[in-house]
């Protein structure tokens, strides 16, 4: 693994995402789970993409790594390093994404083998990303559990998966995501499933990955307060749409768009006596409004709303809203 590089090029695009629209096929017809979402990443920024179950943060990734669901048509412009990888064969895009990026899912125990060991799953990664020998590959998998703060890495390596406690799992999950060099990282609610001591743990074990070797992290999320701590800034996603995007900072205390205001509500600790939940629910994939799919659940719309708002050119830029909210960002 390279150290991280000097200044000047912490600033490097590395993930960008340019009207990017996943359908599909559903009873005959293609149905769209996500449209216009656009964003980027650089080297070293964390990039918190939130929102309600069923906002299509999840779909977004699944496109982002070559991985959508058999039968997706994917739209928009998708580049990795500069490069763009929509039109690539999948033999070169799963190629490009086992090399350039690397995952850590909610669960580790879906996303590692039950009865493999430990060494064989990270040294099959390792021989076939890095095309390293089995020996140097095992050598390669105990300093990485050794990064990640795993003791007595040799004799983990020789166990299984369910021999670990959860926090021990993720932290496997962030050492094989780390292995291969990778310039992005994509984390799907990657401390969801972990007390909330572990989480505290393997955020901070990721904030030391991340700005050790200036990787750029995609960080999937339904937690505010994840966002306001660990990641520098937010896309906010509503009905397969990008609906605010600004500083972790600026979004978890100073939103602009009516329905962030409103997932900031619905958690605790944000000051308000009680919580208040957004009324309704997330339209369904085939039945969003034909304008701002936010409206019926918006307290603030109006007859404008029957129009979308574009992410540029409503009243405020990186707000689609056509009544954003005013308050000043400090
Ligand atoms: N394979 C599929 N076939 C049909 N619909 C799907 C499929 N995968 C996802 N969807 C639908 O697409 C929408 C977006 O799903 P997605 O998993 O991306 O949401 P999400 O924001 O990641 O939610 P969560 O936080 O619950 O994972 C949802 O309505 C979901 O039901």
């Amino acid at each position: 693994m390279t150290a991280a590089p000097g200044a000047g090029t912490e600033t490097k695009v590395v993930l960008e995402a340019e009207n990017l629209g996943v359908a599909l096929p559903i009873d005959g017809k293609y149905v769209p789970i996500t449209t216009d979402v656009s964003f980027s990443v650089r080297r070293g920024e964390a990039v918190a993409l939130v929102g309600e179950s069923g906002c299509g943060k999840s779909m977004t990734a699944s496109a982002i790594m070559g991985l959508p669901p058999r039968g997706a048509k994917v739209t928009g412009r998708l580049r990795i390093n500069g490069r763009d990888v929509l039109d690539l064969s999948p033999k070169r895009r799963r190629a490009l994404c086992g090399s350039e990026i690397g995952f850590i899912f909610q669960e580790p125990m879906t996303a590692l083998h039950p009865t493999l060991r430990i060494g064989r799953q990270m040294t099959d990664t390792l021989c076939h990303n890095l095309g390293l020998s089995r020996s140097a590959a095992m050598t390669r998998a105990a300093e990485l559990l050794d990064l990640v703060g795993i003791p007595r890495p040799k004799d983990i390596l020789k166990g299984y998966v369910h021999q670990l406690s959860g926090g021990m799992r993720q932290r496997v999950m962030i050492a094989l995501a780390l292995s291969c060099d990778p310039s992005l990282v994509i984390a799907d609610e990657p401390t969801t499933a972990l007390d909330v001591t572990i989480q505290a743990q393997v955020l901070d074990l990721m904030e030391k990955m991340r700005r050790e070797f200036d990787v750029a992290m995609l960080f999937i999320t339904h937690d505010l307060e994840v966002v306001g701590d660990f990641c520098d800034r937010a896309v906010v996603m509503y009905a397969g749409d990008v609906v605010e995007t600004a500083t972790a900072a600026e979004v978890t205390r100073a939103p602009h768009h009516p329905y962030t205001r409103g997932l900031i509500d619905a958690v605790p600790g944000t000051g308000l006596e009680r919580l208040v939940p957004i009324g309704g629910s997330v339209p369904q994939i085939g039945a969003w409004p034909e304008g701002c799919r936010f409206a019926p659940r918006c307290s603030r719309a109006t007859e404008k709303c029957a129009i979308r708002p574009p992410l540029e050119g409503a009243p405020m830029p990186d707000v689609r809203c056509w009544h954003p909210l005013t308050e000043e960002r400090t």
